[in-house]
């Protein structure tokens, strides 16, 4: 087993998740502490300025303008993560051996095989002096593949600790959501299956002046506008078989008008939901269970609008389970770049369309001085 620290900072831009995990890339040993660095304002803005200007990029080995900035941003703030990990757990940075760096998305386009991750993962190792793997996405979508999701063989793992009947659904509500489906020893199958939190965050913000609808409690009483729901559903994007996934603004232009911020953001959570729930006539069998992780787990008024639309399913939230809804994709980074280091598949045809299951992610050594 090796211990693996993982560093994810996410489509919602909120800040850097932390978490280390024992490992040898097939089972998970032991699940070691979790950690938050937020960005600050100045940082969220230098990014929000990146990911506007990277729609413009058409390779993703250049840093024009604001990303430049936005890159310095990102290796920096992963850097202090982990000091602060380290020393807040007391964990001795020589028992580390490897970080996994997922850097932060700012355009993702794989039709035109081009997905972009800044961070700099020569840097960060030289700052934190440990060896990295990063750009985790590239050789996938290099091969063809979407390059995302690449949680599902973490979800596999995971699930194959439950000794639960199939078949199970992990459902990551982040910016954008995506699902694993895990029946027993069949090929895992996954995909984007629309908005997220995004959509709901950035109407929530423009109407209330706060980052995310907290607890769900502006959408709580908030009537649901079904006819724009159906209108949103028609978008052929829910009708595609997986594998599929997503850029964050992929559904941006998609704004309920003339609502209350309560309608509205009951409208927009109930566009999330029902859009997960869209992907279970594209499965093979109906899933048994559903577990939601990321942010959305921890929204009341989410969890009740999926358990609506799935009716014949358990619900529940990965944090019931034992698992951690916050850590878990920074924990699955960290699951990556062990199995990046076993050589390892990341990705199969299944998960990201990909022609054969492939390995990835660039080894950043540390070379002391
Ligand atoms: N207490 C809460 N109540 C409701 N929503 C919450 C709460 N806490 C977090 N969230 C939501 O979760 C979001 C963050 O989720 P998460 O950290 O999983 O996203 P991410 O990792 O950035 O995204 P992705 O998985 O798409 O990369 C916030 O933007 C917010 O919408
Ligand atoms: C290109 C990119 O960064 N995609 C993210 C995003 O956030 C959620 C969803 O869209 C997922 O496809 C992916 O992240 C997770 C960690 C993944 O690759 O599994």
């Amino acid at each position: 087993m090796l211990t693996a620290i993982g560093l994810m900072s996410g489509t919602s831009l909120d800040g850097v998740d932390v978490a280390l995990i024992e490992t040898d890339g097939e089972r998970v040993g032991s699940f070691g502490p979790s950690g938050y660095r937020p960005y600050s304002e100045a940082e969220r803005a230098v990014l929000r300025q990146a990911l506007a200007e990277a729609v413009q990029l058409s390779r993703r080995d250049i840093r024009p303008g604001s990303l430049a900035e936005a890159e310095r941003v990102v290796t920096s703030a992963h850097a202090e993560a982990v000091e602060a990990f380290l020393t807040d757990h007391g964990i001795a940075r020589d028992s580390i051996d490897i970080v996994g760096f997922h850097g932060q998305t700012v355009l993702h386009r794989p039709a035109d095989r081009l997905t972009v991750q800044i961070g700099d993962g020569a840097s960060l190792a030289g700052m934190i002096g440990l060896p990295v793997i990063h750009d985790l996405r590239a050789a996938d979508v290099a091969a063809g593949g979407q390059g995302a999701p690449l949680v599902p063989v973490y979800h596999r793992a995971l699930a194959q600790g439950l000794h639960r009947d199939g078949p199970i659904v992990v459902v990551n509500i982040g910016g954008v959501s995506n699902v694993t489906y895990i029946d027993g020893d069949i090929a895992l199958i996954a995909c984007d299956t629309g908005p997220g939190n995004a959509l709901l965050d950035d109407f929530v913000l423009r109407a209330t002046g706060q980052p995310f609808d907290a607890d769900g409690a502006l959408a709580a009483p908030g009537r649901v506008d079904d006819a724009w729901v159906a209108r949103g559903l028609q978008n052929p994007f829910f009708a595609a078989a997986p594998p599929k996934s997503l850029d964050r603004n992929h559904f941006a232009a998609l704004q309920p008008s003339d609502t209350t911020p309560a309608d509205g953001a009951a409208t927009l959570t109930a566009f999330t939901a029902a859009t997960i729930a869209s992907i279970a006539p594209l499965l093979p069998k109906p899933p048994r269970s559903w577990i939601i992780t990321g942010g959305g787990a921890r929204n009341p008024t989410m969890l009740r609008m999926l358990r609506e639309r799935l009716p014949a399913a358990s619900v529940e939230s990965a944090n019931d389970l034992g698992w951690s809804a916050d850590a878990m994709e920074a924990q699955a980074f960290a699951f990556l770049a062990v199995r990046s280091l076993a050589g390892l598949p990341l990705s199969y045809p299944a998960t990201t369309g990909v022609p054969e299951p492939m390995t990835g992610g660039v080894k950043a050594d540390y070379l002391a001085s």
